[in-house]
């Protein structure tokens, strides 16, 4: 079957005979990074807390569905019912000492990055009228931006962390360190390396997880999920060379973090052994593929703007009218004739963050 062979790929993480039965680990952080594929990866968590009844953080009610951001996170943020918590997904700034006092010893932290021309790009669009040093930029062009991006910008103000270095931000760091002083990059690069186990690099989604499956002990049937949070394609822009170099530049210590960790990705898919994460990945999408069609039917999942969502519960957040993100809807013919069990699992795989953090907040209430 599909699961003895997902057991017996890897032979390399293997070598102990009982290895296949080591319990899953349960207790970790996994950094919500921005506009990184993070919410597909924080849907995967809350499933799986679900599944195996922990207990995931959740922020009081003031912070919003996250850990009062763009603030430094601290425990003072964490609603009283979800303490003491096994996970930790919803958007925060880092701040690995409040986490530390937080979480248990054994927490592994996890985090994603994204390449920084795509993750600028879509950053520009879902936030164009939120952050100010977006607003302003004429006819929202991203090329006038990026032209004279000092224009724009305005460091001390609100939201100006989408406009630059966002990862270095969400990570703790100091977003407006000048791209010169060299050696703050390579120690920031240092400490991030330092802290977590996995960095997932969204463009190797499927790669990060199988990663994530083996340091973790999960099952194949742990890392399904469907694409959350997605633009439509009229609301997305291709890059040049040029304008993905002049993003690069712009953002340098995330593009620094990026190629460091991207790096290290494929060190650590050498490791596991090249054939090997494939095939995994390979199981992953056949595994992926029988569960959509169970779920939506034949073809694909309905995937709709949001005004075209008939259930309120499965509207993803929309920042602006200039941008359009889009979401699923549950066939109505399918439905009927599902196990309830079904119906709960196909309902969260779709169920956008806002409403899922507060679903499981009045479950652990
Ligand atoms: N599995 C997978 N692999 C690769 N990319 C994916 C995946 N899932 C979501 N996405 C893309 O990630 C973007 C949304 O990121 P986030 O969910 O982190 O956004 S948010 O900060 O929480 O609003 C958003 O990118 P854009 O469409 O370019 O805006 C999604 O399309």
């Amino acid at each position: 079957t599909t699961m003895d062979a997902f057991h017996l790929g890897c032979p390399a993480l293997h070598s102990h005979p009982y290895s296949g039965l080591k319990p899953k680990h349960s207790n970790m952080v996994f950094l919500k990074t921005h506009k990184t594929a993070s919410s597909t990866m924080q849907n995967l968590l809350f499933r799986f807390a679900e599944r195996n009844n922990l207990t995931v953080a959740l922020p009081i009610q003031a912070c919003g569905h996250q850990f009062c951001y763009p603030r430094s996170f601290t425990t003072h943020s964490v609603h009283q019912h979800t303490l003491p918590p096994n996970i930790v997904t919803n958007h925060m700034r880092f701040n690995k000492a409040e986490l530390k006092r937080l979480m248990p010893n054994d927490t592994i932290y996890v985090t994603i990055l994204r390449e920084p021309g795509s993750m600028f790009e879509s950053l520009f669009s879902y936030y164009n009228q939120y952050c100010q040093s977006f607003k302003r930029v004429p006819n929202g062009s991203l090329e006038a931006f990026l032209d004279e991006p000092w224009r724009y910008y305005k460091p001390e103000e609100n939201y100006s962390m989408y406009a630059r270095n966002t990862l270095t931000y969400d990570l703790g760091g100091d977003k407006d360190r000048p791209a010169k002083d060299v050696s703050y990059a390579k120690a920031f690069v240092a400490q991030v390396e330092r802290v977590f186990s996995l960095v997932m690099i969204s463009e190797y989604f499927d790669e990060s997880l199988v990663l994530l499956r083996h340091l973790l002990s999960w099952d194949l049937d742990d890392i399904l999920y469907v694409k959350l949070n997605m633009r439509t394609p009229s609301s997305k822009q291709g890059l040049t060379d040029d304008l993905r170099k002049k993003i690069r530049a712009w953002n340098s210590l995330d593009a620094q973090l990026y190629d460091h960790f991207n790096a290290s990705l494929w060190r650590q898919i050498s490791a596991v052994g090249p054939a090997c994460v494939a095939r995994e990945v390979r199981l992953l999408r056949e595994a992926q593929e029988k569960l959509m069609k169970r779920c939506f039917g034949e073809g694909m999942p309905l995937v709709r703007s949001a005004a075209e969502i008939k259930n309120k519960e499965l509207r993803p957040w929309q920042p602006s009218g200039k941008v359009d993100i889009v979401g699923y809807d549950l066939p109505v013919n399918i439905t009927q004739s599902f196990s309830s069990q079904d119906q709960e699992l196909c309902l969260r795989l779709i169920m956008p963050e806002v409403q899922y953090t507060k679903m499981l907040l009045r479950s652990q209430l």
